[in-house]
């Protein structure tokens, strides 16, 4: 059973005829890190809210673990399936940062003492201890990013769906952000899927691609299967990330070196084509979010297995 799957899921907004979506087939499985690519206005928002009942599909259907989505389970749904909103102001409303965290926990049901726990263990991950009692409507737009994912991860969703995650962030913030991400569904089993316009972060971020273009799939793999469609990346508006790019050139050139498409792949090939040796690399690279695994470890984050977790 799929974690997500949508079958021929067609959309329109009220306001338009046309669709947004047209005949979807999406499926997302446990663990997977799943990146969402298209130009502005490709519908990937759109199928995001599809994801947590936000929106209901004109035709087709929308399963999470094999159920439509109902008026009886959709609070259920929304536990397991935590969206963050492209726009952190549409998530972002209490009169503290505290609360704001706070508030998704509380509408669950949780006695105050798991609450604070929770608060507590994500303002920790995402590093917001200085932020938390400061007023959400002051802080710049890539704090307030980092809020609205504490804010859906205190709610401790088996899947996290961000739209545009890095937009507003600056470098750093995006390598911490992401160096978080890859850990969550190796380490904590969680599923994350996400669009973004920023393909270099594709191939270190993603175990499958979907590409939209004009609200339908029009490519499906993984990164490196869907970054050697040229016609496919034209089309749908993106580019090709900057070292597989120039890997690629020098090959034109007659330059013996091997494909890559991660950072450290990249390294090693260019160390074999300048005949070194490969790049020694520890076990197991430090975290720039060290905090994060020990919380995370703590009994309150996920102390069982999701009950829906085979
Ligand atoms: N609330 C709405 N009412 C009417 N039309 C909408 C609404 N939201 C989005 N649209 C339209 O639906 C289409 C898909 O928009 P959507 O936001 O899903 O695209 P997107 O792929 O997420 O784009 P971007 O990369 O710019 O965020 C666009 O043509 C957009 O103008």
């Amino acid at each position: 059973m799929h974690l997500i799957e949508t079958r021929d899921l067609c959309y329109s907004y009220s306001t338009s005829k046309d669709p947004v979506l047209s005949n979807i087939n999406f499926i997302a499985g446990r663990k997977q890190r799943i990146a969402v690519l298209g130009p502005n206005g490709a519908g990937k928002s759109t199928l995001f809210r599809h994801f947590n009942g936000i929106l209901k599909p004109k035709s087709g259907s929308v399963l999470i673990r094999g159920e439509p989505i109902t008026k009886a389970n959709i609070h259920e749904v929304r536990k397991f399936v935590g969206l963050v909103f492209q726009n952190p102001d549409d998530q972002v409303f209490s009169t503290t940062v505290e609360q704001d965290i706070a508030f998704g926990p509380c509408n669950l049901g949780l006695d105050e003492e798991t609450v604070a726990h929770r608060v507590d263990s994500v303002v920790q991950m995402l590093g917001l201890e200085d932020l938390r009692n400061r007023a959400p409507h002051h802080l710049s737009g890539g704090e307030k990013k980092r809020v609205a994912i504490a804010g859906v991860l205190a709610m401790e969703p088996q899947i996290l769906i961000l739209d545009e995650p890095t937009a507003g962030l600056d470098p750093q913030g995006v390598k911490e952000l992401f160096s978080f991400l890859n850990t969550l569904p190796e380490k904590y089993g969680f599923t994350v899927i996400y669009s973004t316009h920023q393909v270099e972060l594709v191939p270190e971020m993603a175990d499958c691609v979907y590409v939209m273009e004009k609200g339908a799939i029009t490519g499906y793999g993984t990164p490196q299967e869907i970054f050697l469609q040229d016609a496919l990346i034209e089309r749908a508006h993106l580019d090709l990330p900057a070292l597989p790019k120039l890997i690629r050139a020098l090959q034109a050139q007659g330059v013996s070196i091997e494909s890559a498409y991660t950072y450290q792949d990249a390294e090693d090939s260019f160390m074999k084509a300048f005949g070194k040796d490969p790049v020694q690399r520890p076990k197991k690279d430090p975290s720039p979010l060290s905090e994060f695994e020990s919380v995370c470890g703590h009994q309150h984050v996920h102390p069982h297995p999701h009950p829906h977790q085979k």
